[in-house]
């Protein structure tokens, strides 16, 4: 779905509550690219109005020429107007443009009281609203359009929303924030319905803007592809919401604002994720303290320039076996976590990898069934319990996965360039060099950094704890064979039962 591009052609709110100022909120909160065309300069603030200046409407069709000229406009919703000159200018546009979807909300008097519309231009504003699909009056906005007096019960203000339907063949909403007592409902008419959106009102000084930031969400759920009922219904939801936060912004001291993006914040936050590329760089960097350590094990560079002994590596390679055995199954649940198909067979096949490929190594170097009658040792169990314990969710379980690809990989490479025809340990150094290990363990850190990209800043946190954990144990299972200190196993509780192949 693409983002709407909706105009807003509104009065302006130094203050920032309604207007344009409140309109671009709105549609930014609603999930729309918002534009601005400005029909009046208001002085005003939470207290009221000061004064209005109309700038010429030679320049006003300018303005709106300039956007449509170039931009393609998927919703307009019209606000403060000011004259019945401006209402000409703004019919001409719309009959030249005809914009698909068009919300008027009739401003013609402020919540503090002040007048935004000039009472001769009110017959004017009329002829305005056969333009508009849907128009969205508070009650004494309703009074003017029917030309009778303020509805003095919801169930007055509902029957001269109903004529108002009916005499310009459009949906009316009909707002309830003007009723006295309990209740704020609103209900939507047209074509002999009547939908009723009952709400509660919230004690609050923050009503300014109300109406401009619910007719704007309007237009631009509407422009999402939600019908008028869906799109009125979470309208309401979210500026419920804002109303309810409105106080929390302390600004001015009369009718404060809404506060259009309180649910987004809570719910989303305001951290800039970073990206997988960003992560990929500072997770590596976090580790190179570790991975400094693991190069300097005498493991690793006996291991690289062959002066290892066959007993150390042989070692090595039957708690290496009883690691991938496990690793494999971690692997396994992996991909039963996984949330995408192509995430799924990522590490179903790596699973059957890291099985396949070490046993064929390890057939090549331990004399039949001799490694699998090896304990587990400290550091083997450890590092299985870690990934254990990480299984609990499927972005914290590929992080602590990620190491055994990265650092094998990494290492591989560079223990390589040691190899020649007469190094004892050729073809485990191979393995790790090779292309399809590389390809392997690249797709791993795609994965992995992707979904930390995507994930909540705790979330986030958790996967790096995980990821360096497992780095850890890297450096403890390298460490292990030249120390053999840990040889007694510690007691395992992680993806049993094992069978004996
Ligand atoms: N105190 C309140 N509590 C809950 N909803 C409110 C409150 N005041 C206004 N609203 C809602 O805000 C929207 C704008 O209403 P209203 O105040 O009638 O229009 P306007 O802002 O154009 O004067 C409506 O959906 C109305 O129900
Ligand atoms: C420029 C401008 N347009 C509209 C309103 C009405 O605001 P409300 O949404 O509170 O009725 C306003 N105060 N200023």
């Amino acid at each position: 779905m693409s983002i709407p591009r909706v105009l807003s052609i509104a009065g302006t709110d130094p203050s920032g509550g309604a207007g344009i100022q409140a309109d671009l909120k709105s549609i930014a909160a609603n999930g729309g690219y918002g534009m601005a065309v400005v029909t009046a300069l208001v002085a005003q603030n939470t207290k009221g109005v000061r004064s209005v200046h109309l700038p010429p409407v030679t320049f006003l069709a300018e303005q709106l020429a300039a956007v449509s000229d170039d931009v393609e406009i998927d919703a307009v919703k019209i606000g403060m107007l000011g004259s019945a000159q401006v209402i000409d200018t703004v019919i001409q546009w719309l009959d030249r443009v005809r914009p698909a979807i068009v919300v008027l909300d009739p401003v013609m008097v402020a919540t503090s009281g002040d007048r935004l519309l000039d009472p001769d231009a009110e017959q004017a504003l009329r002829d305005l609203i056969s333009r508009a699909q849907l128009v969205t009056p508070n009650l004494p906005e309703l009074a003017i359009l029917t030309e009778e007096p303020p509805a003095q019960s919801w169930a007055e203000a509902l029957r001269q929303a109903e004529r108002v339907a009916n005499r310009f063949s459009l949906l009316v909403l009909a707002k309830g924030g003007h009723l006295e007592g309990e209740l704020a409902p609103d209900a939507l008419l047209g074509g002999g319905r009547v939908l009723e959106f009952p709400a509660r009102r919230i004690i609050t000084n923050n009503t300014h803007g109300t109406g401009c930031s619910l007719s704007s969400a309007l237009a631009t759920r509407r422009a999402l592809g939600e019908d008028w009922p869906l799109a009125v219904e979470h309208s309401k939801r979210w500026l419920t919401e804002s109303i309810q936060h409105g106080a929390a912004l302390d600004v001015g001291q009369g009718h404060g604002p809404i506060s259009h993006f309180a649910g987004l914040w809570a719910r989303g936050g305001t951290e800039t994720s970073p990206s997988p590329e960003q992560l990929r760089e500072d997770w590596w960097q976090q580790i190179a303290g570790i991975r400094a350590e693991t190069d300097a094990l005498a493991f690793v560079r006996q291991l690289g320039d062959g002066s290892l002994s066959r007993e150390d590596f042989l070692w090595y390679l039957a708690q290496d076996a009883l690691y991938l055995r496990d690793y494999a199954r971690a692997l396994a649940l992996a991909s039963q976590l996984a949330p995408s198909p192509e995430e799924q067979a990522f590490w179903a096949a790596s699973a059957a990898g890291a099985i396949e490929a070490e046993l064929v190594l390890h057939q090549s170097w331990i004399p039949a069934g001799t490694m699998f009658q090896t304990e587990a040792s400290r550091s083997t169990t450890e590092y299985l319990n870690h990934l254990h314990a990480a299984g609990e969710s499927y972005s914290v379980l590929v992080a602590a996965l990620l190491p055994c690809f990265w650092l094998y990989q990494d290492i591989g490479t560079r223990l390589q360039q040691g190899s020649h025809p007469e190094h004892p340990y050729r073809s485990w150094l191979e393995t790790y060099a090779d292309p399809e290990f590389a390809e392997a363990s690249e797709q791993a850190i795609g994965i992995v950094t992707r979904t930390a990209a995507a994930a909540n800043a705790s979330e986030r946190l958790r996967m790096l704890g995980a990821f360096q954990r497992s780095a850890e144990h890297e450096r403890a299972f390298f460490a292990a064979p030249t120390l053999r200190k840990d040889a007694a196993g510690g007691k395992r509780f992680c993806f049993e039962p094992r069978q004996k192949l």
